[in-house]
């Protein structure tokens, strides 16, 4: 179990999950909770049961299906209703129902809620914090409390703030954690606030952020650097508007930059698989720029940037990319400077150390295509390509020759399309002619290539177009625009990517899958 010097609380699962767009299964909770426990985070909030099904049968579920090595699990609700008790008030029954050890209570702290959401006096709000916690504490429940817009209420009414916290704590809370509720604020109001509350009252005080001033992480490390002990925050910046403060940058911050030992150095190594996993239950597509995780965190385009990085990693990197189990990555594009591309030559297994002139006219070239429409930063194939045809001679990348090819397109006369594409080739000393037919004019090449090259090339059966997209780029002045198409291909094992750019689009199309085809080839045979 995880100290309890300093909590690391998520909840993804519960605020994580008011963003918009995300409706995980329970099943997708279950399996996100088992994520968060490999990040060693001390406490994972599962939802609010009795507000929904979903989450009461998470908690139930969780008895028995959730073997948590690290983290405990708490369950979040709300004070009692006005004017009922806590002991008669069905939403804190489901709470102590619910078998978590853990119960967070959301509270207000803010006259202006009391009085117009709630439609209640401060007294009574009061009341409902006090009554609550202590019913719950009796019950055998730990009890945190999330005082909501308390940055706001202290604003406006700084003493009945510290009432709420200082009622928290004489009914037995545990903590009382403040919220950054509409996540309007800035580190040094927080950082203020925060200190304050750790003079004037004997709360252990733990810190919720919200993004909307873009400053979640910011003003969590604010309240933590005032004295906070526990920290809430979502994976990947899930949550409600903008998202809540980013955990996974909250925790990298904090054992990285902050010497705070707050999960082991091994569940930090896992960070980035991790944040990429929830992904996938969310179905979310991960940002890139992630800090620390994002699969850009540690890339690097500019000619400059690689030069020094060749001598030194450190130069242009904050920290070391593993210890977040995050590589860095050396891009070709037309900033690329002779480093970029002999790094890139590096992590592809070719040595350009002690060839300056193959260096340069690679570099060239790069730059020439990138002119004209390439983007290699994208295509790693296509560039893979490019490099071994430079070294190596373009016989080392010529399984086939292409004399012609065409594809027409077809209304049927029940409206239906097809397409219908014809190759001719010449490959291993002979000429082949071949046709396809297809539901896309690419599709209908693809399948004509493959029939062309598939007697002698059996490894082709394997391949298989994963992801095909198309971007027009403007003419300048005076010239037609382009057509830049980048096509994703697998082989069961590995994808990779390649580029074609033409004014013609299916003509982008083919030489893309040509490019394709050729490295999947060069693959096997290597
Ligand atoms: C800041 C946060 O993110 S807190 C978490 C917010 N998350 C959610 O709201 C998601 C889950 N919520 C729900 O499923 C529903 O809102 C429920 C089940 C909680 C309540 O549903 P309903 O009974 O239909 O009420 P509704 O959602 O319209 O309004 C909320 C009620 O809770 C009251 N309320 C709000 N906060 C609190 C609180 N901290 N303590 C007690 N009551 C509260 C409001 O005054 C309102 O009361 P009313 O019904 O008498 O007007
Ligand atoms: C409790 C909570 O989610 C908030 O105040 O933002």
């Amino acid at each position: 179990m995880a100290s309890d010097d300093f909590h690391v609380y998520d909840t993804t699962l519960r605020d994580g999950m008011q963003q918009e767009g995300l409706s995980p299964s329970v099943a997708d909770k279950l399996a996100i909770a088992r994520h968060l426990d490999g990040l060693a985070v001390g406490f994972i909030e599962g939802g609010w049961p009795g507000a929904n099904p979903k989450d009461t049968e998470f908690f139930k579920r969780a008895q028995t299906e959730l073997d948590l090595k690290h983290a405990q699990l708490a369950a979040f609700g709300m004070t009692r209703r006005s004017g009922v008790k806590a002991a008669d008030d069905p939403l804190v029954a489901a709470l102590r129902e619910s078998g978590a050890p853990i119960v967070t209570i959301v509270a207000k702290a803010h006259p202006r809620h009391v009085d117009l959401a709630l439609k209640t006096d401060l007294r009574e709000n009061l009341e409902m914090w006090r009554d609550t916690v202590t019913h719950l504490v009796a019950e055998g429940r730990r009890v945190f409390v999330d005082a909501e817009h308390f940055f706001d209420g202290y604003l406006l009414d700084r003493e009945y703030a510290l009432e709420c916290v200082r009622t928290a704590v004489e009914a037995g809370a545990s903590l009382v954690a403040l919220c950054d509720t509409n996540g309007g604020m800035l580190p040094n109001q927080i950082g203020d606030a925060v200190a304050d509350v750790i003079a004037t009252t004997s709360a252990r005080v733990g810190i919720h952020c919200h993004d909307d001033s873009g400053c979640a992480v910011a003003n969590s490390l604010a309240a933590i650097d005032a004295g906070a002990t526990h920290v809430q925050g979502a994976a990947n910046g899930y949550g409600e508007r903008t998202g809540n403060a980013n955990l996974f940058t909250v925790v990298a911050n904090l054992q990285l930059k902050k010497g705070r030992k707050v999960v082991p150095d091994e569940a930090l190594a896992e960070m980035t698989r991790i944040a990429h996993a929830i992904s996938e239950v969310t179905n979310v597509v991960p940002y890139s720029k992630q800090p620390y995780v994002g699969f850009s965190a540690f890339a690097h385009k500019a000619g400059i940037h690689a030069s020094a990085l060749k001598a030194d990693p450190d130069l242009y990197q904050h920290i070391d990319p593993a210890v977040v189990g995050n590589d860095m990555r050396v891009l070709v594009s037309e900033m690329a400077g002779r480093s970029n591309i002999e790094l890139k030559g590096r992590q592809l297994g070719y040595d350009l150390s002690a060839d300056r002139d193959a260096v340069a006219r690679i570099t060239e070239r790069v730059k020439e295509l990138e002119s004209r429409g390439h983007s290699f930063e994208a295509a790693d194939a296509s560039f893979e390509l490019l490099l071994c045809s430079e070294l190596e001679g373009p016989q080392s990348t010529e399984f086939f020759t292409v004399e012609t090819w065409r594809v027409i397109v077809e209304q049927t006369a029940d409206g239906r399309h097809v397409s219908e594409a014809t190759v001719k080739i010449h490959a291993k000393g002979e000429r082949i002619i071949a046709t396809g037919e297809g539901n896309g004019p690419v599709n209908a090449l693809d399948t004509a290539l493959r029939q062309a090259l598939g007697q002698l090339y059996p490894d082709l059966a394997r391949l298989e177009l994963v992801d095909y997209k198309v971007r027009i780029l403007e003419g300048d002045h005076g010239t037609a625009s382009r057509t830049r198409v980048l096509i994703e291909t697998g082989n069961g094992e590995d994808n990779w990517s390649t580029i074609g750019v033409e004014e013609n689009i299916v003509a982008a199309s083919w030489t893309a899958i040509v490019d394709a085809v050729t490295y999947g080839l060069l693959r096997a045979q290597r």
